[in-house]
Order: structure tokens, then sequence, then C-alpha cells
């Protein structure tokens, strides 16, 4: 494998219906490549997995950022995640002239994963498995496109957070990680993007509600991350193209989430 740190790149799922940012990412992943430099791209798509469950009349409930997960909603959910979502951004990968695998959490014996929560149903927890498939893919110089559907040694699908897929995926590959958004970092209660962010700040700005919902689990596992590999996990958006300069060329964007 490259000598170089494989970076862990993981978006979210409104990006899936943004087509000019889905093939501006392919083009920055094409140019990490071109440098030599490995990738390993995660996906949500939570807005697709809340259509795909409205159109099939069941109700989207979430508990602190994490989605509640009845049994019968699991096929609704697995098949927008690593069917509808994931072939849409093999799609773009084709466009862009990168090679793609298309794959989810169950693969390869990437991650073990147990129910998290009782309360929150099918939602998984997620620990380093193999990095096999992953070091071969990236042998090949592909890209490998993994959903955050993963399943228990039973067989049994789970949801997975798609931040907290990309993060044990860091952990597995001992890589860099970069989490893309939305919005260009984290906020302060202005609205100001925050260049750096320490367990204790984060925690503060937590508790008075400045960061709340999908950017506290954002962050929550950013920072144990950062803690793992002892070095901060970059918090930015994918919209924005000046970010996805600096990010080819190796430099810090967004938030800094400091170990
Ligand atoms: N302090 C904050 N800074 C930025 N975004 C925040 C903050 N608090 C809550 N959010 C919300 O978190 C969202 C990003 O989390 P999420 O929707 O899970 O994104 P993604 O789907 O990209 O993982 C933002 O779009 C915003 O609505
Ligand atoms: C358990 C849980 O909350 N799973 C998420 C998985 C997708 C996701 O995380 O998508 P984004 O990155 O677009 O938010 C969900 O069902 O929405």
């Amino acid at each position: 494998m490259s000598a170089k740190k494989v970076l862990v790149l993981k978006v979210g799922g409104a990006l899936l219906q943004c087509d000019m940012g889905m093939a501006r990412l392919m083009d920055t992943i094409s140019q990490l490549f071109e440098q030599g430099q490995p990738v390993v791209l995660v996906h949500g798509g939570g807005c697709l997995v809340d259509e795909q469950l409205k159109a099939n009349g069941m109700e989207t409930v979430k508990l602190d950022g994490l989605r509640v997960t009845p049994a019968e909603q699991m096929p609704v959910i697995a098949g927008a995640l690593a069917g509808t979502s994931n072939k849409l951004l093999q799609g773009a990968a084709a466009k862009a002239g990168v090679v793609s695998m298309g794959m989810s959490l169950c693969d390869g014996g990437m991650v073990s994963a147990v129910i998290k929560d009782e309360r929150l149903g099918m939602v998984g927890e997620v620990s380093p498995g193999s990095a096999k498939a992953l070091e071969f893919i990236l042998s090949q110089g592909w890209l490998a496109i993994i959903s955050s559907i993963a399943m228990t040694a039973d067989g049994e699908l789970l949801n997975v957070n798609a931040d907290q897929a990309a993060s044990v995926l860091a952990k597995l590959l001992g890589g860099k990680l970069v989490l893309l958004s939305d919005v260009s970092g984290v906020l302060d209660g202005k609205g100001t993007l925050i260049p750096s962010l320490s367990r204790a700040q984060s925690e503060e700005l937590v508790k008075l509600g400045v960061i709340e919902k999908g950017m506290k689990v954002k962050v929550e596992a950013a920072l144990e991350v950062a803690e793992w590999l002892g070095e901060p996990v970059q918090v930015a958006s994918w919209r924005d193209s000046e970010q996805l300069a600096a990010l080819i060329k190796g430099e810090a964007v967004g938030t800094q989430i400091q170990p």
C-alpha cells in the first residue's frame, strides 16, 4: 500500500441532491488520486431515507440526531442507503473517470456491529474489523464508496449513522478523517465558523444548544477519532469549492476538531 495515510472522506446525504456537488467531489477525489493520495469515501443519505420512508407511508423519528429504526423500516432504509445513494455516487465517480467499488459496512468483515440501544431499534454500533478488502481496493487504485449499512454476526441488517461509520473506518485504516457536510464547519451562535474546537469547548457548546442534532453526533464522532489517532479531524463542506481546493493541497479546512 501507499506510504501516504489513507484519507477517509465522509459526505452527508444532501450532496446526493446536487449533481454539481457530486461532480466537484469526484473531481477532487480524482485529483487526490493523481497525487498518489489514497481515498476511501463513506456516505450518508439521511434526506433520501426520509423521502423513501414518506413514500412508503412510514414516519421519521430521531433521537439525539440518530434515526429510530423499527425493524419494518430496515428494508426501505437499506434500499435508500446501500442502494440508491451508493449507486448515485458510483455514477458520479464513473462520469469523473474514477473506478469505484460500491460497498457497505457489511462487506469483507470490515466492521463488527451490535445493536446500540434497544430504544433506537435496529441502529448499529460498530467497531473495526478487517482492513483486507479496503487494502485490496486501494492497491488497485480504485475508490471504495461505502454506505453505513452494517449487519450483526447473525446477519441482521443495522442502520449506522454515517459519521460513526466513517470514524470506525478511519480507525481501521489509521487514516486521516474529513467530514464534509452542507455547512462550512461547526458554527458558533452567530453563524460564524469556529476554526478549532477542543473536547471541553465542544461540550460547552452542546450544553448551550449551539451544537445540536446531526452536528452533535458528528462532533462526538470526530472527537473520538481525533483522540484515537492523536491528530485533528476536519469538519468542512462539500459545497465550498475553496475548501475542496485546500483539501487537495493538504491544507487545513473548516473546523479542526482537536485530540
Ligand atoms: N453548531 C452548528 N454548526 C453547524 N451546523 C449545525 C450546528 N448545530 C446543528 N447544526 C446542523 O447540523 C447539520 C449538519 O449535520 P447533518 O445534517 O447530520 O449533516 P450531514 O448529513 O452532512 O452529516 C447542519 O446542516 C445544521 O443544520
Ligand atoms: C442511525 C442513523 O441515524 N442512521 C442514518 C444513516 C444515514 C446518515 O447518517 O446520513 P447523513 O450523513 O446524511 O446524516 C440515517 O438513517 O439517517
